[in-house]
């Protein structure tokens, strides 16, 4: 049956017997048609062709035309049909052995795709990968978190669609590589480089990098220059200050202390984070240092001058949440105070709203939240009209906010609003080896502080504390510092110093088969106990004035009177 030959894809017959084989390779075809410049068909290739031709060891430079010509002896190529009548000759299994070859290679080919998309995929920098014509064919996990959108989305689009003020587009035709380059992305400039991709001397792309640190590390160092010269003229002036200073106070991604991997991984998406205006979800265990971390975020980003709000979500009943978010109008409801009163939403306007403890959120304010993320403006209850707002959300929970979205207790729409970039804290007990850096610099911290000479650990004392297992994490530690220098006399703290609870050899509570939950339930019962005695020894030291204490135990008011409202003070 004769099949008409226009419909093919076609081939020029200038074009090499390797560039046809390639293409014929990679769509799959059977044949194409070979065309002159002016248009004429010429003949017509079929995959067998190109087997045999590979077998009898053509040489794959030579123009497809040629290698029509080489085999019209052998078969007439301007007939349909012909090749598939071709006689099977003794090169037959040559061309088998090639046909098996090309399998493999296509095989290895598609295996090391998906390597260099895990590689891809595991850099801390952005890569992205566009074709000749400036579409992207690849980008990384890093760079679409930093954009704020999803692979599939970015992927066949014009890459000026998808990267403000990109050049790559640029790069591809002139064939110049541009490194170091600074390009201005969501207002913050970052450093990028730009290499076209060469192949048998054309540009068939280019790769663009996205090295998120480059500016801000600049930055960082010349703040830290500035820090020590401002540091030594105050030593020369010996103003001695024993008060920790706004000046020298550590801010941002410096309060965060540890060198542990996963640590190190989070400061890295805290940086990225700072850089987009995405809402944030940070999970992990209560006292781990999501707020820490929320405010990392708001210090580094572009909002840094503007308000940090925190809203406790577990702290605030019910009934009052709304009016606590949304802020209300004068006489909204019973008991509303006069002139109304402003929301969260409102008092973080060109800042940072923090809302801890998301997790326990009733499903209707999880839909009003949901709408205000989507619209950006809140109403407040009572009120008539809606007012915009400009405000970076960063969401934090110690519940496992997927297994609600399954059993239908927090809603999945919020949920995947909420989880555009996602930093989980680990706890303690898996970053070990952080724990003297923690103990030192809140010792350190602290002792500045209250204005009282520095303490150190003994080695003995120091091991009781790496072994022990922080149930309660980073914030237990910060508490049984403060305990301990209450508690010691002298610059040394000893093993005998620190509580029994500690010192007693216990295995880490997740490693515990059975007994483990109840182990670790009665160390939490014991950190409880001393965080109990010490609210109630601050408030009776504050007089019973709640702000006074609160700022006396370095923790903010909404979470002292959570904790009241726990322990039943
Ligand atoms: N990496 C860290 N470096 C230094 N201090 C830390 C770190 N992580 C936590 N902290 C300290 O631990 C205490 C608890 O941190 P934070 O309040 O951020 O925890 P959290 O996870 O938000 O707790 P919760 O879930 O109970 O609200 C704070 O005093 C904080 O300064």
């Amino acid at each position: 049956m004769a099949s008409d030959c226009s419909a093919l894809p076609t081939v020029v017959c200038r074009q090499t017997l390797q560039e046809v084989m390639q293409r014929m390779a990679a769509r799959g075809l059977e044949s194409v048609n070979v065309i002159d410049e002016h248009g004429r068909t010429v003949g017509r290739c079929t995959w067998r062709m190109m087997l045999r031709a590979a077998a009898d060891g053509l040489d794959r430079s030579m123009p497809i035309g040629e290698v029509l010509m080489a085999f019209s002896d052998k078969w007439e190529t301007k007939q349909e049909g012909v090749c598939a009548a071709m006689p099977m000759s003794e090169s037959d299994s040559k061309a088998t052995n090639e046909l098996e070859r090309l399998r493999r290679e296509l095989e290895e080919t598609h295996r090391l795709a998906e390597t260099m998309k895990t590689v891809l995929d595991a850099a801390y920098e952005g890569v992205v990968v566009v074709d000749e014509g400036g579409v992207v064919r690849e980008i990384n996990r890093a760079y679409c978190q930093f954009l704020g959108i999803r692979r599939e989305e970015a992927i066949g689009k014009h890459v000026t669609e998808v990267i403000e003020n990109t050049r790559l587009h640029i790069c591809v035709q002139s064939g110049i590589p541009e490194r170091g380059y600074i390009q201005k992305i969501y207002g913050q400039p970052m450093v990028v480089h730009r290499i076209p991709i060469w192949r048998d001397g054309k540009v068939i792309g280019a790769i663009g990098m996205l090295i998120f640190q480059g500016v801000s590390e600049v930055y960082e160092i010349f703040r830290r220059l500035q820090e020590l010269s401002r540091e030594a003229s105050r030593k020369e002036k010996k103003e001695a200050k024993p008060q920790e200073t706004a000046a020298s106070a550590p801010k941002g991604i410096e309060r965060i202390i540890g060198r542990h991997p996963s640590i190190a991984a989070v400061k890295q998406m805290i940086r990225r984070a700072a850089r987009v205006p995405s809402t944030v979800l940070i999970t992990g265990e209560s006292g781990t240092g999501k707020e820490v971390v929320a405010r990392a975020i708001h210090e580094a980003g572009p909002h840094a001058d503007g308000p940090f709000v925190s809203v406790n979500c577990a702290a605030i009943p019910e009934s009052l949440l709304e009016a606590e978010l949304f802020g209300y109008e004068d006489g909204a409801f019973t008991g509303a105070k006069k002139g109304g009163k402003p929301g969260k939403f409102q008092l973080a306007h060109g800042g940072t709203l923090f809302l801890d403890e998301i997790g326990d959120m009733p499903l209707a304010m999880q839909a009003k939240i949901l709408r205000v993320l989507e619209e950006k403006k809140v109403e407040k209850v009572g009120g008539l009209y809606e007012t915009k707002v400009d405000v970076r959300i960063i969401a934090a929970t110690n519940k496992p906010l997927e297994e609600m979205v399954r059993n239908g207790t927090f809603r999945e729409d919020l949920f995947y609003r909420l989880n555009i970039i996602r930093i989980h804290l680990p706890p303690l007990r898996e970053r070990k080896t952080d724990i003297p850096a923690l103990l030192a610099y809140h010792m350190d911290r602290m002792c500045r502080q209250f204005g009282v000479a520095l303490k150190s650990f003994t080695k003995e004392a120091m091991e009781v504390l790496v072994h022990y297992s922080w149930p309660g994490n980073v914030r237990e530690l910060v508490n049984v510092v403060e305990w301990l220098i209450s508690m010691v006399e002298g610059e040394k703290v000893e093993r005998e110093h620190l509580p029994s609870y500690l010192s007693t050899v216990q295995p880490a509570a997740s490693s515990l088969p059975n007994g483990g939950v109840k182990m670790a339930d009665r160390w939490k019962e014991m950190v409880y106990q001393s965080e109990r005695e010490r609210i109630a020894a601050a408030l009776v030291a504050a007089g019973g004035n709640k702000a006074e204490a609160a700022r006396r135990l370095g923790i903010h008011r909404s979470t002292l009177y959570e904790k009241l409202k726990k322990y039943g003070l």
